[in-house]
């Protein structure tokens, strides 16, 4: 039986081209110590000792799977091999590379499921270079939650970006803006608010979460003069969830919802969409925030930001939220014990 408390994260390479494959190298020669917890990669490791190469570091990548990496992890980069043609054309993506990147991520869920390792830790991908492979998810976020599929149920996936005592959940995902108001309904606010009790309860060790909801509309609607979607589909699931005894309030008008007094008194805020959530906490913790994928049966972060081509193999770009992914992982598999 597998010991979890000594399994590694798992942490998928991410787009090859992006910064992620840096990150995850510096990360790694900056191990000693003890502040990044052990990890093992999953990816190509032929490119990987490329990208170390041509970031100057010395780094040993060694093939390996999750039950050795602990005994690896100290002196070098255990990976475990995807195979595949992946060259190391930083800023270009390369049509040849998605099915590893995408096999990465699989691997490292089916055996973080498995329970080989304690949470998966993702570096971002590019998504309009996988759709060539077959890749039909709009973003991680999605694309987990159906790895996690069970007896043909895939669990509702949140998308909590979270920084310190700020913390943001986009109701709707990926979606088109346009697509937004029909895509939020009561029963979609009401599953959202549960989760999102559930997960920062027993994630986050907080007893009892208090939850906020964003309005849709300007002024949360002015008592329905400015939509009225606010009033007929946001109150009532959030009536519902009070009747739940779970500690919710709103909707708020979301402009001022993002003011610091006003958000330092919930541990969490629901948005209604993607950039609705996102600018707020990207504008005050660009460098710290993790994203963090609630509702599913394993724990999952990934640093807040994207490929950034331009920074990627240039040994540049903070390394920041990827650690504090890491660590953020390293916690939430440790508190679900
Ligand atoms: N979890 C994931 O897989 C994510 C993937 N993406 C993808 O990344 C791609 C690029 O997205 P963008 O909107 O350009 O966002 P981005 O985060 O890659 O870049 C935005 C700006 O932030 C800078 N930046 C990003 N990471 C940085 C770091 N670690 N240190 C210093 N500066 C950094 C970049 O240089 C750029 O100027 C898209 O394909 C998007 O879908 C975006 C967000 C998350
Ligand atoms: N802007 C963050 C983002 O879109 C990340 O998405 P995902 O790949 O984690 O689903």
């Amino acid at each position: 039986m597998i010991d979890d408390h000594a399994a590694p994260l798992a942490v998928s390479m991410g787009e090859p081209a992006g910064i992620g494959p840096d990150l995850i190298l510096r990360l790694f020669s900056e191990r000693k110590g003890g502040e990044v917890p052990p990890f093992i990669v999953y990816g190509n490791a032929q490119f990987l000792r490329e990208r170390a190469s041509r970031l100057g570091l010395s780094i040993e990548i060694v093939g390996a799977r999750p039950g050795a990496a602990g005994v690896i992890f100290p002196h070098a980069l255990p990976v475990c091999d995807v195979e595949g043609d992946v060259p190391d054309t930083p800023g270009e993506p390369q049509a040849g590379s998605a099915s590893v990147v995408i096999e990465a991520i699989a691997a490292a869920v089916a055996d973080t499921r498995a329970g080989a390792c304690r949470a998966v830790v993702t570096a971002p991908i590019h998504k309009a270079a996988l759709y060539g492979a077959g890749f039909s998810h709009p973003g991680h976020t999605e694309y987990l939650a159906a790895l996690c599929a069970t007896d043909g149920v895939t669990p509702l996936p949140l998308m909590m970006l979270a920084h310190e005592d700020l913390r943001v959940v986009p109701a709707t995902i990926h979606v088109p803006l346009h697509e937004v108001p029909k895509l939020i309904t009561t029963e979609l606010l009401i599953e959202t608010g549960r989760i999102l009790s559930r997960d920062l309860a027993h994630r986050f060790d907080i007893a009892v979460p208090r939850i906020a909801f964003a309005g849709l509309n300007p002024h949360a609607g002015e008592a329905g003069t400015i939509g009225l979607e606010d009033r007929d589909i946001i109150a009532p699931a959030v009536a519902a969830l009070e009747e739940e005894g779970i500690a919710v309030q709103g909707p708020f008008p979301a402009d001022t919802l993002f003011y610091p007094p006003h958000w330092r008194q919930h541990d969490a805020i629901v948005a209604m969409y993607h950039d609705q959530a996102l600018i707020p906490i990207k504008t005050v913790a660009f460098d710290s925030a993790v994203n963090v994928t609630l509702g599913l049966p394993i724990v999952r972060t990934s640093p807040d930001h994207g490929t950034a081509f331009d920074l990627a193999g240039t040994g540049r770009g903070s390394a920041a939220s990827f650690r504090a992914a890491l660590k953020l992982a390293d916690r939430m598999a440790e508190a679900g014990r």
